[in-house]
């Protein structure tokens, strides 16, 4: 049996084929009741099925919140652990977005949860918060490097509240967040096309005033609901353009329950970012 290629280039092969996108899977209450649906499991269950039909066959990464599942007890479980399975299957890379942080031996059972290749959950990455320390985060670095999989790092969010702490100044001297990107870079030095541990930057910062080159993906949450467009990648990223993957959720997901209106939505915004990074000449 071969062994899985790490998630970098699995990453970059998606991203390059199917285009750099990563569409958010947020059944939002308000969005059952707007697609015409309960609030309830089997509300969330034709959401979840709907956005995986539509996108999975097609979009480089599918990105479940997990909190949106996990709000309907051990039943939203089981479709969130179906979604991983059907877009795995359909061929789109699957970043859980569940934000574990915590100590090292609890996150042992995380990592066990999310990357260990015979939990019902797993999934090719899962964001961690690092601000624990970046060291607390070593059981689940070590088990998405013996499954093949990504981690994506907290570092920037894309939420206004994130600055009080990710921009504090480290003991150092450096700002907390170049903190948990240098120690990102550290974990990808070396690898090619692209390591497999992330960065979470968020798309809304205007110009992120960190050295972002962790030869490493960074995901790029914030466009559409939160006020980001594509246009605005090159001011945020720079030179790190290339291994930027923009993150939507609502932005795709308020164009449903067609499924046609959801691949159309995808598409455009698609399109946008290829242009964004067309005139950056990235
Ligand atoms: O800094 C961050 C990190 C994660 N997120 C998550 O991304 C989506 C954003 O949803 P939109 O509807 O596109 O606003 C959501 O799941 C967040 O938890 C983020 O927004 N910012």
């Amino acid at each position: 049996m071969s062994a899985i290629e790490p998630f970098g280039t699995r990453l970059r092969a998606a991203m390059d084929t199917r285009g750099p996108l990563c569409v958010g899977i947020d059944p939002h209450a308000s969005l059952l009741t707007a697609w015409g649906l309960n609030d309830d499991v089997a509300g969330l269950e034709r959401f979840t099925h709907t956005v995986v039909e539509a996108l999975a066959d097609r979009t480089a990464v599918l990105k479940p919140q997990s909190a949106f599942f996990e709000r309907f007890g051990s039943r939203g479980i089981a479709v969130l652990e179906r979604a991983v399975a059907d877009a795995r299957a359909a061929g789109a890379l699957v970043l859980m977005d569940a934000k574990r942080g915590d100590i090292g031996s609890t996150m042992g059972a995380y990592a066990a949860a999310f990357l260990d290749k015979d939990s019902p959950l797993f999934s090719d990455a899962l964001t961690v918060s690092p601000y624990l320390g970046f060291g607390s985060l070593r059981p689940a670095l070590d088990a998405a490097h013996v499954s093949g999989a990504g981690v994506f790092v907290l570092g920037l969010t894309s939420n206004p509240e994130g600055a009080e702490v990710q921009r504090a100044t480290a003991a150092d001297g450096r700002v907390l967040a170049q903190v948990m990107l240098d120690h990102i870079a550290a974990e990808n030095r070396g690898a090619d096309p692209l390591g497999s541990v992330g960065a979470v930057v968020g798309a809304t910062l205007g110009d992120a005033g960190v050295d972002l080159a962790v030869n490493g993906p960074l995901l790029a949450p914030g466009i559409g609901a939160q006020g980001a467009t594509p246009a605005d990648l090159p001011g945020v990223f720079g030179a790190a353009l290339r291994n930027v993957l923009p993150s939507v959720s609502r932005g795709v997901l308020s164009h449903g329950p067609d499924v046609n209106g959801l691949r159309a939505a995808a598409a455009r915004l698609a399109d946008e970012v290829r242009d964004a990074y067309g005139q950056s000449g990235q």
